[in-house]
């Protein structure tokens, strides 16, 4: 059974949220929460689900991410966003070091839309990234760097706060507020079993223009 909204993200809703793809959810809850598709995974098959825990840092440093990994509770998402400056994908902010220590705190994984770097290195130990770059280029870590763990940030017009539904596959990463996530979750497993019907259909010898009452050329 889905935990009704009570203002968190349960375990028990993760796990239904992480056997639903990112594209159907987005869908599913009103076509909110896309990140830009330039965000994806580093490597094939990573996929990831969690509550949000985002981080602000300032572009070509990384101290901010650092000090995430700390503040993180187990089964959390990083999800990273820069200030303005240095061109953020022109950094590895993020690699296999970090991936390490991230693992040891039971985060479940990171999305950003900086750079990183280590990518096969992050596959072969388990842990997801997605990324708009992989970028060799070390960063700094700049005491007095201007950022934040917590706090709200936005990545491509979508606001991302603490505790919100982060899910990312092979086709992207979608962030569902608290207040939306559960009801998301039941009707994107709806829209599952719709589909699967439609396959069945589609199995059976109907065409896509029946099945969705669409024009064929000519009718209208
Ligand atoms: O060292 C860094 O800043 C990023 C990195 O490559 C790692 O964590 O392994
Ligand atoms: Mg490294």
């Amino acid at each position: 059974m889905t935990a009704a909204t009570t203002g968190v993200v349960t375990a028990e809703l993760v796990r239904e949220a992480a056997a639903l793809p990112a594209a159907t959810l987005h869908e599913a809850a009103g076509k909110i929460g896309a990140l830009p598709a330039a965000i994806g995974p580093v490597r094939p098959g990573m996929r990831v689900a969690g509550p949000a825990l985002p981080v602000l840092s300032p572009p070509g440093d990384n101290l901010w991410l650092h000090r995430a990994i700390y503040a993180a509770e187990p089964g959390d998402v990083l999800v990273v966003a820069f200030g303005d400056g240095a061109d953020p994908l022109e950094y590895g902010h993020w690699g296999e070091v970090m991936a390490v220590a991230a693992l040891h705190r039971g985060i479940a994984g990171l999305v950003t839309s900086g750079g990183v770097r280590d990518g096969d290195q992050m596959a072969e130990r388990g842990f997801p990234v997605f990324a708009p770059s992989l970028c060799i280029r070390g960063t700094g870590k700049d005491p007095d760097g201007r950022g934040s763990v917590g706090a709200p940030v936005r990545i491509g017009g979508v606001t991302v706060r603490r505790g919100d539904l982060v899910v990312a596959d092979g086709d992207g990463v979608v962030v569902l507020p608290v207040a939306d996530a559960a009801g998301a979750v039941r009707a994107a497993a709806r829209r599952e079993a719709a589909e699967q019907e439609i396959f069945d259909r589609l199995a059976a010898g109907e065409t896509s223009l029946d099945i969705y009452r669409l024009p064929a050329e000519g009718e209208s």
